[in-house]
């Protein structure tokens, strides 16, 4: 009896929404409680179990007991604000914004065009720039296949890392089918790249380098100031997947010298389903499109706009930077403190880099537990051991392995996602039951019995099969 239950706070589906985000220290309004009843709890009572997170506005009885969400980095809970911006769209403002000839289409076009400025405004680019998409995974391919296709009679080589996300790699893979070379960069221990290794690797026929901003399985942010530099230098484009980044930590395309963007809205507490791509102007990245039609889109995306997805993302963006002090510091704070609660046990480890990341992502090792049998005992919280594409697979992690994770390893580490509606009880909680139920699987493993005694692990010869 000790699940826990939240979404996002103050909400208020249909009515204006109010969030009181004066006073940076002050803690967030925490959500309801509720109780589950998870199976592996009985075996595992944690201290103090009841938790309680007082009243919320709110009802989501509607969808029954649920976990603490840790899983941000899959998707983020729609803000209130978000979705009050896009009712808008699905009661009065229902033209088609690709009208000319009526007011109809004059007022829908006015608000996708405030929503591209917001936008445009997180990354210091020209709304101009901004194409919207269905997503950062069609961003991604638009901006790979694009440039690939476009340039493909004199360029036929592009670089990316090989800890990308699958629809970048994926995407990179079909277009070796077709006849292009590329080049999967290792990634160092600690998840970064190594820019000399990147440097070398490109040749006068690379059209593109792809490297993404943040890590959506451990967090690390990739030096992208030297790769824009060294893109530039070598007059190379530059594109990274910025899905993780966006509205979370700065990005300025001039200064980074990057030429393409994926963004994508779900990730930043806006409607699923939706994203942009940046695509600069001077000096042009040309493209072929994938979709083509009507010509929307500077031609490069054809297709009616999904006119309440995009002006939900534009709220979501504008959002972002009003609260972006106030979110990086309240996310940094709790990681911090997650971070703390769980790395003061015995044989854990926090992978990727320490200094190069953000904070709202902490990918943790246990070593001696089994990841998905930890997941099992986590059941009253929301975690992932991987990117949540892959995770259906139970297959560990490629991006653990490329940092040099052995098996047992990277099958023993979890992601923990924070945002802005995580509360600080949730954290304590969190921390409490990790500790509990990682003690509680180490004592069932011989392995970890072994390590008590003394016996190092390394001499033993195990029976090969
Ligand atoms: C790094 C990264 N790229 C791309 C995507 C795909 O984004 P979307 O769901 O908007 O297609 C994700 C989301 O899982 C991601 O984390
Ligand atoms: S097979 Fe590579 S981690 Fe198990």
């Amino acid at each position: 009896m000790f699940g826990v239950r939240r979404s996002c706070n103050k909400a208020s589906a249909f009515g204006k929404v109010v969030r009181n985000i004066s006073g940076a220290s002050s803690a967030r309004t925490p959500m309801p409680t509720s109780v589950s009843n998870a199976s592996l709890n009985d075996a595992v009572p944690p201290k103090g179990s009841a938790v309680s997170l007082g009243n919320s506005k709110r009802d989501d009885s509607l969808y029954g007991t649920r976990p603490i969400y840790l899983d941000m980095q899959a998707t983020t809970p729609t803000d209130p604000r978000v979705l009050d911006k896009m009712l808008e769209f699905y009661t009065g403002l229902y033209g088609n914004p690709h009208s000319s000839t009526h007011s109809y289409g004059w007022e829908t076009e006015k608000e996708i065009e405030k929503a591209r400025k917001y936008i445009a405004d997180v990354i210091g680019a020209d709304p101009k720039e901004i194409v919207f998409t269905s997503g950062a995974t069609e961003s991604n391919n638009m901006s790979v296949k694009g440039v690939a296709r476009f340039y493909k009679k004199t360029k036929k080589h592009i670089i990316t890392t090989q800890t990308e996300h699958k629809c970048l790699l994926e995407s990179a893979r079909r277009l070796q089918d077709d006849g292009f070379d590329i080049t999967y960069l290792p990634v160092n221990e600690d998840g970064l790249v190594n820019l000399e290794q990147l440097e070398k690797s490109i040749r006068k026929d690379t059209c593109l380098v792809s490297v993404m901003a943040v890590n959506n399985e451990i967090g690390v942010i990739q030096p992208l100031e030297e790769i824009g530099r060294i893109c530039r230098n070598h007059k190379v484009f530059f594109h990274t997947d910025a899905a993780q980044a966006f509205g979370k930590i700065p990005l300025d395309v001039n200064k980074l010298n990057i030429d393409l963007m994926s963004i994508s809205s779900h990730k930043i507490y806006g409607p699923k389903g939706m994203g942009a791509c940046y695509v600069r102007r001077r000096p042009r990245v040309r493209l072929d499109p994938i979709i083509s039609g009507g010509g929307q889109e500077r031609g490069l995306r054809s297709g009616t706009l999904a006119t309440p997805l995009v002006a939900g993302f534009g709220e979501a963006a504008r959002l972002a930077v009003q609260e972006y002090e106030y979110d990086t510091k309240y996310i940094s704070r709790l990681s911090q403190k997650l971070m703390n609660g769980i790395l003061s046990m015995e044989h854990t480890q926090l992978n990727g880099s320490k200094t190069s990341r953000y904070p709202g992502c902490l990918n943790i090792s246990f070593a001696y537990v089994e990841g998905e049998s930890l997941l099992m005992a986590l059941k009253d919280i929301a975690l992932s051991s991987g990117s949540a594409c892959t995770s259906a697979s139970l297959e560990p992690s490629y991006v653990l392995h490329a940092l040099g994770a052995d098996d047992a390893l990277a099958h023993s580490s979890i992601r923990f996602g924070i945002g802005r509606f995580t509360t600080e009880q949730e954290i304590d909680y969190v921390i409490d039951a990790i500790n509990q139920r990682v003690q509680f699987l180490r004592e069932l493993s011989p392995l970890w019995e072994m390590v008590q005694e003394g016996i190092d692990l390394n001499s033993i010869e195990w029976s090969g099969h």
